[in-house]
């Protein structure tokens, strides 16, 4: 499905939208965290529908990357549970898909562009045969596709970030996990992935879950926002997100409704730091 094709909606449109094949549904259940006796996070509770995505925000050390962690298999809860379709988080599963800050180690240095894409290929079981299509397709979507022999390290940031979401699209992830993948991107090089990511999820119908500290990127991207506070780490407020999509740059930045989510996302974060 291309995005151009989705009709543009007000409320939650991911309800709205036709579905495409791959959507999955999110459910946090009373879920805390300790390690040792420091509880980082104490009793989150959040749905997150199929094919929504869901923007984290909430100050340094409140617990949105251990909360990541937990949606992704890669920490258990203390007490409560992660359901992905009904079923029970348990450990790291290939139809959930992590993308980090830190692009550098995400990748394998002695892989080219098409190698480290391959991997995912090759985890899922894709037949030899079938790979060079499919990773030439991907790094085109992504943009990449003269630079399919590169090495990561002949790469700029920018471009190591796009490799690392394209390896995570070869997973067919139902669900997509973003911890603040473009804090170190250039703000053109930021928004040009933004568009990416939301073209490539309304196609695919991913559930998103995206951790930011840019309330703008918050905004943006997502069908609601999540605002968390700290000591332990706790839904503070959800915010719907009342903006059409497919979302524009120039556009939605604009929209008095998006001034005045940013006004009131401030002025709640600013609150937070009082
Ligand atoms: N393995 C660990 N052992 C002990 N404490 C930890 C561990 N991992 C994280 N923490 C603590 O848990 C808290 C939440 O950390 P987390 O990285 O989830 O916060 P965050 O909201 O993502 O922060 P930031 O916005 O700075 O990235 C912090 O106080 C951190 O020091």
């Amino acid at each position: 499905m291309s995005v151009s094709r989705l009709s543009p909606s007000v409320s939650r449109p991911h309800e709205e939208q036709a579905s495409p094949a791959v959507q999955s549904r999110i459910g946090i259940r009373d879920v805390t965290l300790s390690y040792g006796a420091l509880q980082i996070i104490g009793g989150i509770s959040l749905d997150i529908a199929p094919g929504e995505t869901v923007s984290i925000i909430g100050p340094s050390g409140c617990g949105k990357t251990t909360l990541l962690r937990m949606l992704a298999g890669l920490a258990r809860p203390t007490t409560g549970e992660i359901v992905l379709d009904g079923q029970p988080v348990s450990g790291p599963s290939r139809s959930v898909a992590i993308v980090f800050q830190d692009y550098g180690k995400a990748l394998l240095p002695w892989r080219t562009a098409a190698g480290n894409v391959s991997l995912a290929l090759e985890a899922r079981g894709c037949p030899a045969r079938e790979r060079p299509e499919i990773i030439r397709d991907l790094l085109a979507k992504i943009g990449l596709s003269r630079h399919a022999d590169k090495y990561p390290s002949e790469m700029s940031g920018g471009m190591q970030q796009r490799l690392q979401i394209a390896r995570c699209l070869a997973q067919e992830p139902k669900v997509l996990l973003m911890d603040e993948p473009f804090g170190a991107l250039d703000a053109m090089t930021r928004q040009a992935l933004q568009d990416e990511v939301l073209a490539l999820t309304a196609a695919t119908g991913a559930t998103m879950v995206f951790v930011t500290h840019d309330l703008e990127e918050a905004i943006y991207l997502g069908d609601r926002i999540v605002c968390l506070q700290p000591n332990p780490g706790r839904i503070g407020r959800i915010v719907d997100v009342r903006l059409p999509k497919p979302r524009d740059q120039l556009l939605t930045r604009e929209d008095p409704e998006f001034l005045r989510l940013r006004r009131d996302l401030y002025d709640l974060i600013k609150d937070d730091h009082q």
